[in-house]
């Protein structure tokens, strides 16, 4: 799913209008409809007291046309308009005309006026600023804010959440609306999936305006969202005749003393993610480890015992995954500088390599094409240096991704997947996935589908989808702590079945005979 930014809605906005030759208050019309029907099904007519704060733009006419609505249906509603400027929108003006034929008789709030009271088991709803918000709102304005969010009643946000900025990053906590759910026009905004502004948001749904198609079709964004429908297309059906070379080896090159689990977690999460042949690399130490605790697995050892020193192999893999617990000691530094001289091969880097690479920063320019790399927040800061907010983060990384034509897999509640100027969220996983081992069985999989044939940005939009869709069932036996590594790895196989299942369909009760 496209995820558009502001100056794309507005146009996509304004297309329509020209194309379907409506009127902007259609529009308003049309999404204030959107936003009663979906009030009105779930509340049936519920006379819990709804309290609407509007702007004066066009996010607070939609809740103006809402209350009008609402009124008609016999809601127990208050409307409050904050009067934070003298520009009222046009169509603003047109409904507030129309709720007041109605008898209805808004509040209107200046600086000095009280706060009104609210109780907890209120309803609010959030019209006061939309994607039109372009400078932080004033105190008064972040004080009504602060109110609403102390009052503990659940807040339904128009489009987004008040005081959210849609294409940067806030400047002032403060002044946020923190919604219980945004019911957003025909996009979800970025923001709702960044680690500094999710979690003002707890749930959101697209409202659907009936927004050219055309337009929206055509247009490129900066930043998709990645759920079942985007990796279906990328998914490859196995073959009928297709044997264990078809489907590729992996090396997973990692381990020292103490560590060896992490390179046990990679690889069985390659084989897992379907990789044909899989073969460790690791020091002598963890030669029995591995073949006790992985019969397909293949081995091969370091000439040292305790760490790799020297990274030379005879296999021909066509991918290699390479970092995990192999720590940065001068030695390894040294055998990872000489490997990266040599290695043609496509290489998955995470965990250690990637601290030896910020450490090392000349080694960068060794890195083969289209390698992965799947920092960590930690890793990435040192990697890439510290940002001001999660847009110069991400501007940061595309910067980065293009200079060293890689692609870098950000991690987190919602992992961002960056190639050149485009960056891909994932909608999977969860809190649970926190935990030790689950960034290595993440690189197992992505290096077992790379092995597999998938392209390098392919294999990671798809890996890491799997990675937290795996996660997600497995949490749904084990709670989110008790959720290990291993649980993620041993779902990867209901991960895949997954994406072919079909919704549930509603349960039709037989009617009585
Ligand atoms: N496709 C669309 O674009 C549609 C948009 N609609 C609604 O319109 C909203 C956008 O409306 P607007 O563009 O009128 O903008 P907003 O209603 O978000 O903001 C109101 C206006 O306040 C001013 N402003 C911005 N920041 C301020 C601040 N900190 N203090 C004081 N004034 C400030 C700006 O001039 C802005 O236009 C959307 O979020 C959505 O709710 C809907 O009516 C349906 C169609
Ligand atoms: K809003």
């Amino acid at each position: 799913m496209k995820l558009y930014s502001a100056k794309q809605i507005y146009k996509a906005d304004q297309i329509s209008i020209k194309k379907e030759e409506i009127g902007s208050n259609e529009l308003m019309e049309r999404a204030a409809l959107q936003l009663f029907n979906w009030m009105h099904l779930r509340m049936q007519g519920a006379p819990v007291k709804i309290h609407l704060f509007c702007g004066i733009g066009n996010n607070g006419g939609d809740g103006i046309a809402l209350a009008r609505h609402l009124v008609d249906h016999g809601y127990n509603i208050e409307v409050y308009v904050i009067n934070y400027s003298e520009k009222r929108s046009k169509d603003f003006l047109i409904n507030l005309d129309r709720l007041k034929d109605r008898k209805v008789w808004p509040n209107f709030m200046n600086c000095d006026d009280s706060l009104p009271e609210i109780g907890k088991e209120d309803i609010i709803v959030d019209g006061i600023f939309g994607i039109g918000l372009n400078r932080t709102p004033d105190d008064w304005v972040a004080k009504v804010i602060q109110h609403l969010n102390d009052s503990q009643a659940f807040i339904l946000s128009i489009d987004i959440p008040s005081g959210l900025f849609t294409d940067e990053g806030p400047k002032d906590v403060n002044s946020i609306i923190r919604s219980n759910f945004v019911l957003s026009f025909q996009t979800p905004k970025l923001v709702f999936f960044l680690p500094e502004t999710g979690p003002f948001i707890e749930q959101w749904e697209v409202l659907d305006i009936g927004l050219d198609p055309e337009y929206l079709k055509e247009t490129e964004t900066d930043y998709e969202l990645i759920g079942k429908n985007e990796v279906l297309t990328l998914y490859k059906p196995r073959e009928k005749y297709g044997h264990k070379g078809t489907y590729g080896h992996s090396l997973i090159v990692g381990g020292s003393y103490g560590k060896m689990g992490s390179v046990c977690l990679s690889s069985k999460a390659a084989l897992q993610a379907g990789s044909g042949l899989v073969t460790s690399y690791i020091p002598k130490i963890g030669y029995v480890i591995l073949q006790a605790s992985l019969p397909e697995v293949m081995v091969l050892t370091d000439v040292d015992e305790n760490e790799l020193s020297n990274i030379n192999f005879d296999i021909k893999p066509n991918v290699v995954g390479i970092g995990v617990g192999m720590g940065t000691t001068k030695t390894t530094t040294t055998a990872l500088a000489n490997f990266l001289k040599v290695i043609k091969l496509p290489l998955v880097i995470d965990a250690d390599a990637l601290n030896i690479l910020s450490e090392n920063k000349d080694l960068l320019k060794s890195i083969p094409e289209d390698s992965v790399l799947t920092p960590h927040p930690k890793e990435l800061e040192r990697l890439i240096g510290k940002w001001k907010d999660d847009f110069d983060k991400l501007n940061k990384v595309k910067k980065f991704s293009k200079k060293y034509k890689c692609i870098v897999v950000i991690k987190g509640a919602h992992t961002i997947i960056v190639h050149n100027e485009k960056g891909y969220v994932n909608t999977t996983g969860n809190p649970g996935m926190a935990t030790a081992g689950s960034g290595d069985v993440l690189t197992g999989v992505i290096t077992g589908l790379r092995a597999q044939g998938y392209a390098a940005l392919d294999a990671a939009i798809f890996g890491v989808y799997l990675h937290g869709r795996a996660g997600d069932i497995a949490v749904e036996s084990t709670g989110f702590q008790s959720l290990t590594a291993s649980h993620v790895i041993d779902n990867l196989a209901n991960a895949y079945l997954d994406m072919f299942k079909l919704p549930e369909q509603p349960v039709v009760e037989e009617e009585n005979k």
